[in-house]
């Protein structure tokens, strides 16, 4: 099935250098290869990773960039070799589009570890093309980095979960912390740590969220659903909550100290590290030592458990909660993320909105 003759012309919105400022650029997508499917970009939801790529935080990024991990969109064709979609489908794609296949990681099924993973965006795909991500018209993906979005999701409320969602069910599953009864914290309520929030409740678990500010208590606690609310400057608060905590899921995406948040730890508890931060963070070795506390990180989730997620959300009837807005407020949606004023994840209606070059 499918035409595979001749590259695509698409129009995406660019950042051009490390600005970030995003304009217009169009540029060719891949003949539809064997085992690919062509995406009709319907909605994208706004990454903190996509500012810290646009922005070069990481010192790796190559412009012109069109970011955007957290797409859905609609299958207007499929490779030949093609077997799990069919046009129509609504489908998503996340992180990464690409992997080798024969690594440990590869054929665990955790192919997100995966020393030769391709990224979405900033990266370049196995014929030399640079891949450019979801604020764009189209993109083309092998059939692996794509998954069906389940009926009984609305297609703008699944995009978070294609990276936010995932990557809190990710370590939940594997630390095995998915049990209920267990008290886990979020530290950072912005789009991963409202899903965090979110799937640590469904789980049956007594939440805490640790917050810069007390701006987001009663939202926390009332749309949310969180049990407790902690202000990281408050001491006495802090104090109070000593030894209290399981786990904590850490999405600061800034250089924090670490201490104050293992000192919440019970015995055996974990800091779970998913912000990425470019400097090193600081604790003294004591802090995890008495209490086997332990530091570790996760990054993003498989394939496999971006499936999962999805299906556990439509079960649960868990959905995230976004702000929608059209491609030509993405720059305005970018500084306000960056300020902190999102309610909690922007998702942009890349189909609904005009985009011309
Ligand atoms: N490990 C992985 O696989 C993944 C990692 N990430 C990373 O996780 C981090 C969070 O992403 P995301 O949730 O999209 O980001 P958001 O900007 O939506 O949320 C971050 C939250 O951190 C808190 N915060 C504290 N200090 C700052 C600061 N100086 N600037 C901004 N926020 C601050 C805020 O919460 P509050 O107001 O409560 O203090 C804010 O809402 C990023 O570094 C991102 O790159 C994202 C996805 C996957
Ligand atoms: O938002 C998804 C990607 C997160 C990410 C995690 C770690 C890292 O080094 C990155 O460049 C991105
Ligand atoms: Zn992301
Ligand atoms: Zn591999």
């Amino acid at each position: 099935m499918g035409s595979l003759a001749s590259e695509r012309s698409v129009v995406g919105l660019a950042a051009k250098d490390a600005t970030g400022v995003l304009s217009p650029y169009t540029y060719t997508l891949r003949k539809t290869g064997e085992e690919d499917v062509v995406v009709k970009v319907l909605y994208c939801g706004i990454c903190h990773t996509d500012i810290h790529q646009t922005k070069n935080h990481l010192g790796m990024s190559n412009y012109p960039m069109v970011p955007g991990h957290e797409v859905v969109g609609e299958v207007i064709e499929v490779g030949p070799a093609v077997s799990k979609f069919q046009p129509g489908d609504v489908v998503g794609v996340g992180v990464i589009v690409g992997c080798c296949r024969t690594c440990t990681p590869c054929k665990s099924d955790v192919e997100q570890y995966c020393n030769k993973r391709i990224w979405s965006y900033n990266d370049v795909y196995t014929d030399g093309k640079p891949t450019q991500g979801g604020f764009a018209s189209t993109m083309i993906v092998d059939q692996k980095f794509a998954v069906k979005i389940p009926a009984g999701l609305a297609p703008e409320q699944a995009a978070p979960l294609l990276c936010a969602g995932v990557t809190v069910y990710s370590p939940l599953k594997h630390f095995g912390l998915m049990a209920p009864g267990l008290r886990g914290a979020i530290l950072g309520l912005g789009g991963v740590g409202h899903m965090g929030v979110k799937v640590a409740k469904v789980m049956g678990h007594h939440v805490t969220v640790i917050s810069s500010s007390d701006k987001k208590k009663a939202e926390a606690m009332d749309h949310l659903g969180a049990d407790a609310y902690l202000v990281s400057s408050d001491a006495a608060q802090m104090a109070a909550a000593a030894d209290s905590l399981d786990y904590i899921i850490d999405t600061v995406p800034v250089f924090h100290p670490l201490e104050p948040y293992l000192s919440l730890l019970k015995l055996d508890g974990k800091l779970i590290l998913l912000g990425v931060i470019n400097e090193p963070l600081q604790f003294v070795s004591p802090m995890v030592m008495l209490g086997r506390k332990a530091i570790t990180g996760s990054f993003i989730g498989s394939m496999t458990e971006t499936q999962e997620v999805l299906e556990f959300c439509a079960k649960k009837g868990l959905t995230s909660t976004i702000e929608m807005v059209k491609m030509d407020y993405v720059n305005q949606a970018i500084e306000r993320l960056e300020r902190n004023d999102v309610r909690y994840r922007f998702v942009v209606d890349v189909a609904g909105s005009k985009f011309e070059p």
